[in-house]
């Protein structure tokens, strides 16, 4: 042991010793120099590449440290016996990571590298636009030299993946809106976000399951379908109508949707935005992976003002047509688009501007996106929106269905499937369909009932006899058909719809095709999908 002290002693005299030569032989100057040489030929004899990966690049933040960062909190074999903990804002998941100057090994296509975390206090405040922490930050990637070239960029390219499918998984969903109607937060934001906490899934949705299943394909197949999209020169996004009575669940459809991918949801409010170019800046500022709704389309379009455009003398072009359909809020009357005219401060869009919005050149300026419009009334949308190609698929969601109820009764009542009576199942299957009910009376219903059961199926059946038994005396259909609506107000969409007639026909040369109103709206009994 004296050994031992006495070699280190003597070896720090050494070192002491060749200090003090360096510092006398060579002015500062050449001092660094000759310190930067001696780097060199140290790395040049080291068999180790070296990365730094900085948090701060110049004044901007560091994508691939922070993703870094979320890499090595998911991997397992952290040697360090410190590690911090973090809870980003808006996250329900605790990430834990390196502590300062702490290293791990990871280990990528059989070879092995070092992290380390390195934190060093800043020297001196530079002058920048914002802010710099007081502490330097950073990651040093240890890679063997002749593994440099086999993983660097799978690696890094890998370790992004991986983070982003973290973030994803840990951050909960966020729900913007463009609520403030085209003022910008400080940030120049024309979007206010809340964390999005809707509790719809897939496995709570009552419909037909085949269709369910149907959907839940095709959004899988979107969200993997990358390379497909990319093969065949098609933008990276989709489209779903979602129309059927109210209380069907098209909001509680979206809200499964955006839980089932893992993406936010852009709740687009047409009715406060006011020129085709503030719509525009709106999708530029939206992110990928996210679903961006419109609900109640019809509500959001004023279709009983369009008109046709009368300056184009004779032929007039397909785009004049669409301009001069009046999208209006509120469903106001008045106000006239003029094609051209949108930026200078008219105030209203067209439909030609949704039309680009979710399929022009615009419409790719993000990637991985799922439009999603939402009508109780598809037959008052123009065949325009319709068209294939624009929305890739129609689904209907329609009253509640016996599948659909057996998914209602396990949601509220625990039911298990043969749980319930046959008798009763049969008296179910026979009364649903005439009845009428859409899945939320059932679901009132049943959460009243919460408490008994039996209760809560006895009285189910009896709503669904009294109002199929309503329905019959009143000579029903209607009822069934649109949901419990008010007569009147279907008397007044049949005029409406007459009214229209004439210039829809007249506008018929420019949408070749798609007027046949009936062929692809035409609701079925039970929910449906029309893949275009
Ligand atoms: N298919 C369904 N599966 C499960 N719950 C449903 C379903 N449809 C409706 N509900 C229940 O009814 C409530 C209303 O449904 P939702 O808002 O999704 O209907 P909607 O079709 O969007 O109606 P609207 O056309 O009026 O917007 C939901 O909170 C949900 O609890
Ligand atoms: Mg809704």
């Amino acid at each position: 042991m004296k050994e031992y002290w006495t070699s280190l002693a003597s070896l720090l005299g050494v070192l002491a010793f060749c200090q003090s030569i360096l510092q006398t032989v060579f002015p500062p100057e050449l001092r660094f120099a000759f310190l930067k040489l001696f780097n060199k030929i140290f790395h040049w004899f080291s068999s180790y590449y070296y990365f730094d990966i900085t948090e701060i690049d110049g004044v901007n933040t560091n994508e691939l440290y922070n993703a870094v960062q979320l890499y090595l909190s998911s991997t397992v074999s952290i040697s360090g016996s410190r590690l911090s903990l973090t809870r980003a804002l808006n996250s329900s998941a605790i990430t834990f990571g390196l502590s300062n100057n702490d290293c791990m090994v990871d280990a990528f296509n059989g070879v092995t590298v070092l992290w380390e975390h390195v934190v060093t206090q800043r020297q001196s405040q530079t002058f920048s636009w914002r802010p710099l922490p007081e502490e330097k930050r950073g990651f040093t990637l240890r890679i063997r030299k002749k593994d440099k070239y086999l993983i660097l960029n799978s690696y890094l390219d890998f370790i992004m993946d991986k983070a982003n499918e973290i973030r994803r998984k840990n951050q909960d969903r966020l729900l913007y809106t463009n609520s403030r109607g085209g003022s910008l937060d400080s940030r120049g934001h024309p979007w206010e976000s809340v964390p999005f906490k809707h509790p719809s899934t897939f496995d709570t949705l009552a419909m037909d399951p085949k269709v369910k299943k149907e959907i839940m394909d095709d959004l899988k197949d979107f969200a993997n379908g990358q390379a497909f999209y990319q093969k065949t020169g098609r933008a990276w996004k989709r489209g779903y109508l979602l129309y059927g009575p109210p209380g069907t669940g098209k909001s509680s459809m979206i809200a499964a949707m955006a839980n089932f991918l893992g993406y936010d949801i852009y709740d687009l409010e047409l009715t406060e935005v006011h020129t085709n170019s503030e719509l525009r800046k709106l999708l530029m500022k939206t992110s990928s992976k996210s679903i961006i709704v419109i609900e109640d389309i019809d509500c959001s379009i004023n279709l009983t003002n369009r008109k046709k455009n009368n300056g184009g003398g004779g032929g007039a072009s397909g785009r004049t047509y669409y301009d001069s359909m009046e999208m209006r809020g509120g469903g106001g009357g008045g106000g006239v688009s003029v094609p051209g005219e949108e930026g200078g401060g008219g105030n209203s869009i067209t439909l030609s501007g949704l039309l680009n919005f979710t399929d022009g050149l615009w419409s790719c300026c993000g990637s991985e996106r799922i439009f999603v419009f939402t009508t109780n009334h598809i037959e008052k949308l123009d065949p325009a929106l319709l068209r294939s190609g624009r929305m890739d698929m129609h689904i209907f969601m329609s009253h509640c269905s016996f599948p659909a109820l057996k998914i209602l009764l396990k949601n509220y009542l625990g039911y298990e499937e043969g749980d319930l009576d046959e008798e009763i199942g049969k008296e179910f299957e026979g009364v649903l369909e005439k009845a009428g009910m859409t899945p939320a009376d059932v679901s009132e219903v049943l959460i009243k009932n919460r408490r008994d059961k039996g209760n809560a199926v006895r009285e189910l059946l009896e709503a669904l006899k009294a109002r199929a038994e309503k329905n019959n005396v009143g000579g029903g259909s209607r009822e069934k058909i649109n949901g419990g609506h008010d007569l009147e107000e279907e008397e007044e969409e049949e005029q409406e719809k007459r009214a229209l007639e004439s210039p829809k026909e007249e506008g018929c040369d420019f949408v070749e095709g798609s007027c046949k109103k009936g062929d692809e709206k035409d609701p079925k009994e039970d929910n449906e999908i029309i893949e275009k």
